[in-house]
This record gives structure tokens, sequence and C-alpha cells, in this order.
């Protein structure tokens, strides 16, 4: 499978859609608007931010066994980038380090393959979509969920910005696959149609020297 990375914002819902309809295959998408947690988080992340991750991390496990029939199949979102949020959730106080800890090798666990299974758990490729903190603010603005929003919670401008600055360190560590980043400033995939040609056309190149295309 391949699967989108980035920040919040980045994209990666949208190039999810276009990658799998331009592969002719299956995409899989976490839906954000019905997460009954995530509104209870940013209310309250202290209290929220175990039962957070535990949602997602079981989500995203079905979502890899869901789409082994095909690794093109494209996944909006990687699982192993919700340890990155939620260190920085513990951090923030918002975790404990034993929380943490816990969650890590409830993770690691997960996804330990197996030795006579027929599909690994790991991705095929990773996709990491880069944007500014900028670029990452307008989104967010733009897309208007309620409990994003800076005007309602100010505080969350330093979530935000560290958050961002994470990705790019994230990204340069990530070894569970082949991996590749596109710049989603540069490439506005969603708004320019050549855009989105040209990093179709990148993402193909990679599927290629990897064999998978
Ligand atoms: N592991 C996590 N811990 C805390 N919050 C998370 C985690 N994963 C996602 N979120 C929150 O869920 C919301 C959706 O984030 P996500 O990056 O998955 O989608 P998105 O913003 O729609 O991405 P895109 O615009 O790139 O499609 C954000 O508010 C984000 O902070």
């Amino acid at each position: 499978m391949i699967v989108l990375a980035g920040t919040i914002g980045a994209g990666k819902t949208s190039l999810t859609k276009r990658l799998a309809n331009h592969l002719g295959t299956k995409a899989f998408y976490e839906s954000v608007d019905d997460n009954p947690i995530l509104p209870l988080f940013y209310k309250d992340p202290q209290k929220y931010g175990f039962l957070l991750q535990i949602y997602f991390l079981n989500r995203r496990l079905q979502e890899i066994k869901d789409s082994f029939s095909n690794d093109l199949n494209v996944l909006d979102r990687s699982i192993f980038e919700d340890s990155l949020l939620f260190k920085l959730n513990a951090d923030m106080g918002r975790a404990t380090e034993t929380e943490s800890d816990i969650y890590d090798s409830l993770l690691h666990n997960m996804m330990e393959e197996l030795p006579d299974q027929r599909h690994q758990k790991a991705p095929n490729l990773m996709i990491h979509i880069q944007i500014s903190f900028d670029t990452m603010l307008k989104r967010i603005k733009k897309r208007g969920r309620p409990y994003e929003q800076l005007d309602a919670d100010p505080s969350l401008y330093d979530y935000y910005k560290q958050l961002n600055e994470r990705y790019q360190k994230w990204y340069e560590d990530y070894d569970e696959s082949p991996k590749m980043s596109i710049n989603g400033d540069r490439y506005d995939f969603v708004e320019d149609p050549q855009a989105s040609r040209e990093v179709l056309a990148q993402i193909d190149r990679k599927l290629e020297s990897l064999g998978l295309k």
C-alpha cells in the first residue's frame, strides 16, 4: 500500500483521492468529521489525549488490514505519524511519559511483521507532503473546522508550529519503507491541474523505480 503523510492541512486527503484515481486503485480515508473523540480532545487534551491515540491506532490498523489486496491502494495517513503527534502532546504535558511509552510499545507490537505472513504490514511507499508553517495556518483557516481554529484557542499556535517543525525530522528519520517527499508549497495540486499532473508524474517515477508500476 501507499501511505500519505504530512501535517494538518497538508493535503493528504486530496492527494489520496487523486492518486488512487490515477492508479485505478482504492482510496482509504479516515473520516475526521465523524471522529467522536477529536472535538473532546481539542477541548481537553490532557484528559482525552491517550484515548484519541488508541482510537486512531485501532482505525489505522484496520485500514492497513482492509487495504492489503493491492500494493497500490492508497491510505490518507500513515500509522507512524501518530507517534510523532503523541510525543508532542506528551512533551506539552498533555500525556504522561508512561502513556507515551505504552503507546509506542503497543504500536511496535502491532506492526511487527510475522515470519510467514503473506503481506507485510509496512507500506510499500510513504509519501510525505511538506508544507511551510504559513501554508499550514492558511489551510487550517480556509478549511474552517471549528475546533482547529486559532481564534477559538490561541494556544494552538505553538502546537501547530512545533508540529510543523517536527515533521521534517520525522521524515528524515523514517525508515519503515521507501519514501519520497512532495513540496506542497510549490505544487498546489488541489487548485492547479498542472501541479497535480506534475506531482502524479513524480510519484509514477518513484513507483517505477521501486518496481511497483
Ligand atoms: N495522532 C493524533 N493525535 C492528535 N491529533 C491528531 C492525531 N491524528 C490526527 N489528529 C488531528 O486530527 C485532525 C485531522 O488531522 P489529519 O492530519 O489526519 O487530517 P487533515 O488535517 O484533514 O489532513 P489533510 O488536509 O492533509 O488531508 C487534526 O485536527 C489533527 O490535529
